[in-house]
C-alpha cells in the first residue's frame, strides 16, 4: 500500500514549477513582446515536466542531485504488484509459451521444446528509455529540462510483455473487460486481442461489462460472455462491442460488484477519467485485500495521455480527417471567395488538428486549444482570411473543438462524468466569418464541416490495428505478471507499463514551442493571431 499512496501524492507534486516560474519571471524582464509566446511556452514545458519528475524541490547545487532524481523517478515509476499486498503469493511458470505449440523433434513425435529454450519472455528488470533527446540547451526547440543546464538524465520505464513467472492460475481467473468514455477507433481491436491472449494463457471465464462503469451497477445490464469465437470479427467495425458510457457508479459499488461476480482481472479501456476510476478501483481492492489486477489500456482519440508516443485511434482520426479537410478545400477552392471551416476533436489538446493540418497540406489556418488567438482586430483570424481571399481566392481553417473557448459564451454545462461541455467553436468561426465579410462588403462563401462523430465511429486503420493488438496483448501479460493499477503504452516505439497516476495527472498538450507545432506553422504559413 505504501507504494500506491506514494505514487498518488508524487504524481501531482509541482516541484519544478518553482524553479521555472522564477526563471520565467526574470526572463520576462529581458525579452521583448515578440518573445511572449516563447515565455508562455517555456512555462508550459516546465509545468508539464514537473509532473513527470521528482517529488520535492531539487537543490541543483547538490552534486548528487542527478542520482537522487533518478532514484526518485525509479520509485515513482515502480509498478504496484499484488505481492505488495500478498507477499507470499507464489509465482508459477507461465502458461504463455508460443513455442510449446511447435513440435521440434522430428524423430520423437509429440516432443515439444522446453520452456527454458524459449527466449520470448521479458525480464522484470528490462527497461525502456523514456526521453531520447539530449538537449544541449534549454533554448533548443521543445527542450524538456530538469535543471537550468538541461543536463541529460536517463529516465527508465518498465518494459511491457510476457513474464516467465505468473501470479494467477488461468483456471482461477475470471477476467472482465469494460470500455468507458467516448468512442474511439480500435476499441474492438483491443477487446478482441485481450480475449484471444487470455485464452492462450488458458483462461476460460471472460466477460464484457456492458456500457462502461454503468454496467457494474445497472441490474438490467447483463455481462457478456466473451470468447475467441465471439470476438473473431469485431475489429472489422468501429464502436465498441460492449458499448460505452460516461458517469456511472462510485468506486465502492464497482468493487462490490467485482467481488460479487468473482472478477479478479479487470481490463479497463478509456481515457483519463476512466483511468482515474481504474486507479481508484485498484486502490480499493488493495484496501479490501482482494487479489485483483486492474489494468488500463489508454483510449483517447485526442492523444492526450502523458508520456506515450501516441494512443490508439489517433492515427485513424488523423487519416479520416483528411477526407473532411479535402472536401473543405475542394468546396472553398471551387467557390468564388470560398472559405472552408473544419472542426476536429480535441478537448484540451490539439494533436488531431495539428497532425491533420500537417498531413493535408491544404490548411491555411490551424487553431488549437494550446495557442490563444483573436478572431477580430488587426491580428485576428478574420483579417487574415480577408488577406487570403485577396491573395489566393480561397482559404481553409482547421479548428480543434477546445480552441478559442474564451471567445464563446460559457455553457456552464457538464456531462455525466463532470467534463465541461464546450461551445461550438466551428459554428462561431463560420458565423463570425459570414458577418465580417458582409460588414466589409466583400463576398465570401463559407462552408462548415463538422466530421467529429463520423471520425470517431470509424474502424481502426492498419497502423492503429497493430497498436491495439500489441496493447491488448501486453495488458494481459501485465495482469498475469501480477501488476495492478498500471496502464500500457507506446514509448519511443517500444511498449512499456506505467503506474496509472503518472500518465493522467493532466492532459498531454501540444507544446507550442515544439518542432511539430512549428512545422505546422511552416506548412500553413499562418501568423500569430494575437
Ligand atoms: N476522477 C475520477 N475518479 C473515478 N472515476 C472517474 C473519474 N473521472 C471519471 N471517472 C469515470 O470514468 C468514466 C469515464 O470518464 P470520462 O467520461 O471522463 O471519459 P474518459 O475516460 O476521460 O474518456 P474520453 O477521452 O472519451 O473523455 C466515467 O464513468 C466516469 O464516471
Ligand atoms: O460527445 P461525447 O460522447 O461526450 O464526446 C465528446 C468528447 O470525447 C472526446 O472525443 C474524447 O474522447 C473529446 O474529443 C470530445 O470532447
Ligand atoms: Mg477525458
Amino acid at each position: 500500500m505504501a507504494s500506491i499512496s506514494h505514487v498518488i501524492t508524487t504524481a501531482t507534486n509541482p516541484h519544478l514549477n518553482l524553479y521555472h516560474l522564477t526563471q520565467t519571471r526574470s526572463s520576462t524582464l529581458r525579452l521583448s513582446h515578440s518573445n511572449s509566446r516563447r515565455i508562455l511556452n517555456n512555462t508550459r514545458v516546465f509545468a508539464e515536466h514537473a509532473n513527470s519528475t521528482s517529488t520535492s524541490a531539487i537543490d541543483f547545487n547538490d552534486p548528487d542531485w542527478k542520482i537522487k532524481f533518478q532514484q526518485d523517478f525509479e520509485s515513482r515509476f515502480r509498478l504496484p504488484h499484488i505481492t505488495d499486498i500478498f507477499p507470499d503469493s507464489p509465482p508459477i511458470p507461465s502458461t504463455f509459451c508460443l513455442k510449446m505449440r511447435t513440435p521440434i523433434g522430428k524423430d520423437i513425435p509429440g516432443h515439444y521444446s522446453l520452456d527454458e529454450e524459449w527466449h520470448g519472455y521479458i525480464n522484470n528488470n528490462d527497461r525502456v528509455l523514456l526521453k531520447t533527446i539530449n538537449y544541449s540547451s534549454p533554448k533548443s526547440a521543445g527542450a524538456e529540462c530538469i535543471d537550468p543546464n538541461c543536463t541529460w538524465v536517463e529516465q527508465w520505464v518498465h518494459r511491457a510483455g510476457p513474464r516467465e513467472k505468473i501470479y494467477y492460475k488461468p483456471e482461477e481467473v475470471k477476467a472482465a473487460i469494460v470500455t468507458c468514455g467516448g468512442l474511439c477507433p480500435g476499441l474492438n481491436d483491443v477487446i478482441r486481442q485481450i480475449v484471444i491472449t487470455l485464452e492462450i494463457y488458458g483462461v476460460k471465464k471472460i466477460v464484457g461489462i456492458p456500457f462502461g462503469y454503468r454496467g457494474f451497477s445497472d441490474k438490467e445490464l447483463i455481462e457478456v460472455p466473451l470468447s475467441r469465437k465471439v470476438v473473431q470479427n469485431i475489429h472489422l467495425s468501429g464502436g465498441s462491442l460492449l458499448g460505452v458510457s460516461r458517469g456511472g457508479p462510485g468506486v465502492n459499488d464497482i468493487v462490490d460488484s467485482l467481488e460479487e461476480r468473482g472478477i479478479n482481472m479487470l481490463f479497463v479501456l478509456g481515457g483519463n477519467g476512466t483511468h482515474a476510476g481504474a486507479n481508484a478501483i485498484h486502490s480499493e481492492c488493495c484496501k479490501r485485500r482482494l487479489k485483483v489486477s486492474v489494468i488500463g489500456v489508454p483510449k483517447t482519440i485526442d492523444n492526450d495521455i502523458l508520456l506515450m508516443d501516441k494512443t490508439f485511434g489517433f492515427d485513424t482520426a488523423v487519416e479520416e480527417a483528411q477526407r473532411a479537410i479535402n472536401s473543405a478545400y475542394i468546396e472553398a477552392h471551387s467557390a468564388y471567395h470560398g472559405i472552408g471551416v473544419v472542426k476536429l476533436m480535441g478537448r484540451s489538446s490539439g494533436f488531431i488538428a495539428m497532425q491533420a493540418s500537417l498531413s493535408s497540406g491544404q490548411v491555411d489556418v490551424c487553431l488549437i486549444p494550446e495557442v490563444p488567438f483573436n478572431s477580430h482586430g488587426p491580428h485576428g483570424i478574420l483579417r487574415h482570411l480577408q488577406y487570403l481571399l485577396e491573395m489566393k481566392g480561397s482559404a481553409v481553417v482547421c479548428v480543434a473543438e477546445g480552441a478559442g473557448q474564451n471567445l464563446l459564451q460559457n455553457t456552464n454545462a457538464k456531462d455525466a462524468s463532470g467534463n465541461i461541455v464546450f461551445g461550438d467553436i466551428g459554428v462561431y468561426i463560420q458565423q463570425e466569418t459570414k458577418k465580417y465579410f458582409k460588414e466589409i462588403g466583400v463576398h465570401a462563401d463559407v462552408k462548415y464541416i463538422d466530421p467529429t462523430y463520423m471520425i470517431r465511429a470509424c474502424r481502426a486503420n492498419a497502423s492503429d490495428g497493430i497498436l491495439c493488438t500489441v496493447l491488448g496483448q501486453n495488458a494481459v501479460h501485465g495482469a498475469f505478471a501480477g501488476y495492478s493499477g498500471i496502464t500500457v503504452g507506446l514509448c519511443n516505439t517500444h511498449y512499456a507499463y506505467f503506474p496509472i497516476p503518472e500518465v493522467i495527472s493532466h492532459p498531454r498538450l501540444v507544446d507550442p514551442n515544439s518542432r511539430m507545432w512549428h512545422r505546422c506553422l511552416t506548412s500553413t504559413g499562418q501568423p500569430d493571431f494575437i
